[in-house]
């Protein structure tokens, strides 16, 4: 009956070295797996200082680069080319801060010269008239977040021009964006099954697949806060900034 019992015993402490070893194997992947989640992601990160400033012709962006830069508004005049400048927070080293031309022609190929740098990337808007150009405001907006790129950086939406009284508030604007972004994501993935891309290039999706287009549902840290150039009210800005530097 004893030999019985250690018999028993033993099976059970066999057995139960079978099941304990299980839930270790899993923490050590698991372990492992975030381990090189976080390296991946380090890597991925490493080397980008620069702060772009993009969006729409006229929404403010040199502006608010030249308020930051040198504390002064610019004469008005559509730029054709970049501003490059040092930008210093208190008690920060200093960042690139590169103001991208809105115009079309020259947009796309000048984002493309900063992105991989990019930490942060600014999108600035012009809030008063922002409802009418709704459908060019969301194609800009959605190149950008759709660029495998600028998955690692944290994006502004800064809703600029809050000194004038017909500006939509940011709240307005976000929830403006999110209804046109959803059909941008309809009409371009339409347009890939039709085309096909290669795989290199191939941009981003947008979202969750099947669901209405949500800024939560991205991989990018975004968030839309309000700013005047012209008052010289950048704050909500330079503590964003600040907060990546
Ligand atoms: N009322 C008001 N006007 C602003 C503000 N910011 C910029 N502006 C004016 O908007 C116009 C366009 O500003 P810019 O800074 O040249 O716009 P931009 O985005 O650099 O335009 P592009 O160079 O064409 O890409 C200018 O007349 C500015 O003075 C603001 O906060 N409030």
């Amino acid at each position: 009956m004893d030999k019985l019992n250690e018999n028993v015993r033993e099976k059970k402490h066999i057995k139960l070295g079978e099941i304990d070893s299980g839930p270790i194997l899993v923490a050590l992947l698991l372990g492992f797996i975030a381990v090189a989640i976080f390296v991946i992601l380090r890597r991925r990160s490493a080397g980008r200082r620069d702060f772009l400033l993009t969006g729409l012709c006229e929404s403010g962006k040199s502006a608010i680069f030249m308020q930051l830069l040198h504390g002064k508004l610019p004469e008005t005049f559509t730029s054709i080319k970049e501003n490059v400048g040092d930008y210093q927070a208190g008690g920060h080293s200093s960042v690139r801060l590169v103001d991208i031309p809105g115009h079309y022609r020259v947009r796309d190929k000048c984002f493309d010269l900063y992105k991989h740098k990019a930490k942060g990337i600014v999108f600035v808007v012009d809030s008063v008239t922002v409802q009418k150009d709704i459908r060019d405001v969301a194609d800009t907006l959605y190149t950008i977040l759709a660029d495998s790129a600028t998955q690692p950086c944290s994006v502004l939406v800064l809703c600029n021009k809050q000194d004038q009284t017909t500006a939509k508030s940011a709240q307005v604007i976000k929830s403006l964006l999110e209804k046109e972004l959803h059909t941008v994501r309809d009409t371009r993935s339409r347009k890939l099954q039709s085309v096909g891309d290669d795989d290199v290039n191939k941009p981003v999706t947008l979202g969750k697949p099947g669901r209405d287009f949500e800024f939560a549902h991205i991989s990018q840290n975004i968030q839309f806060v309000e700013s005047s150039a012209k008052e010289k009210e950048l704050n909500t800005l330079t503590d964003w900034m600040g907060r990546l530097m």
